[in-house]
């Protein structure tokens, strides 16, 4: 289970003259375990600086981030290490978080050798499993990233934030980069594989069709600020924000 209450951002820019932008302003849910919400709004609202300060790449001004009742939100590195490994993310560009120089093999094996995980014949073993489960052959772990197409590469990816067999994925964009027929299969497996591993997800999206088809819950963010939430179909069939139907009409006007 993870819980934010009134999680709040802002960033100052500029050299001369100096910018606020309040990101994220008073932001909370949370997602019990085994369950799906999604995070859904324009461009620049605040979705991404909620998934990194989740992921504690960037220090909150105020509010806090409670994992199965602990808060974690002023945990030192040394103490957030244990939760860690917890929560990982799938990003949109899955070919960018692959190092082109390296085999795929090596992508895989990283996050268990930073976090001293296993010996080598146990990640191996572990790597063939996961690879398994995302279904991807174990010809690709001596391909380099080029070598591989984008539904695989984002199967790697997958595959690579179940390594450190964590509770919580952020799944920021995963499929908007892929050709429809292949996201259809990645939305497919990541769900399979949440009904498997219990896994909880906090889904980012602008896709009003799969929100409503792969969460449970909707909240929409403008501004920084989550202007509505609540169960998926529900915010879909009948929303009440101003802000919400525009999204959704603009959606389905696409
Ligand atoms: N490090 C930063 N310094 C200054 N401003 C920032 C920084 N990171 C984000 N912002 C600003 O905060 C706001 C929210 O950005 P954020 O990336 O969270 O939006 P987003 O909803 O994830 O957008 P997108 O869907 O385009 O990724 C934007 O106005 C952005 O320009």
């Amino acid at each position: 289970m993870i819980e934010v209450r009134g999680l709040t951002k802002t960033f100052t820019s500029g050299v001369f003259r100096k910018r606020t932008v309040r990101a994220v302003t008073d932001v909370s849910f949370s997602i019990p375990r085994g369950k799906t919400l999604g995070l859904a709004g324009d461009s620049g609202c605040g979705k991404s600086t909620i998934a990194r300060m989740l992921l504690k790449l960037t220090e909150p001004d105020s509010g806090e981030i409670l994992l199965d009742g602990d808060t974690i939100t002023h945990l030192t590195d040394k103490q957030f290490k244990p939760y860690r490994r917890k929560i990982q993310i799938v990003f949109q560009h899955p070919e960018s978080s692959l190092d082109p120089s390296k085999q795929i093999l090596y992508s895989l094996r990283e996050p268990m050798i930073i976090h001293g995980l296993y010996t080598k014949e146990e990640r191996l073993t572990k790597i063939q499993e996961l690879l398994h489960l995302v279904g991807v052959s174990e010809k690709l772990l001596t391909r380099y990233p080029h070598q591989i197409s984008g539904g695989e590469a984002q199967r790697i990816m997958i595959a690579r934030a179940l390594t450190l067999t964590p509770e919580i994925l952020i799944l920021d964009e995963p499929t908007s980069m892929l050709d429809v027929s292949i996201q259809a299969h990645i939305m497919t497996l990541l769900r399979d594989l949440q009904g498997r591993l219990g896994l909880t997800y906090l889904f980012i999206s602008h896709d009003v069709d799969v929100l409503t088809w792969f969460c449970d819950e909707i909240a929409v963010m403008s501004q920084g600020k989550i202007v509505e939430s609540g169960p998926a179909s529900e915010i879909v069939q009948h929303p009440q924000d101003a802000y919400t139907k525009r999204l959704i009409d603009s959606f389905q006007n696409w």
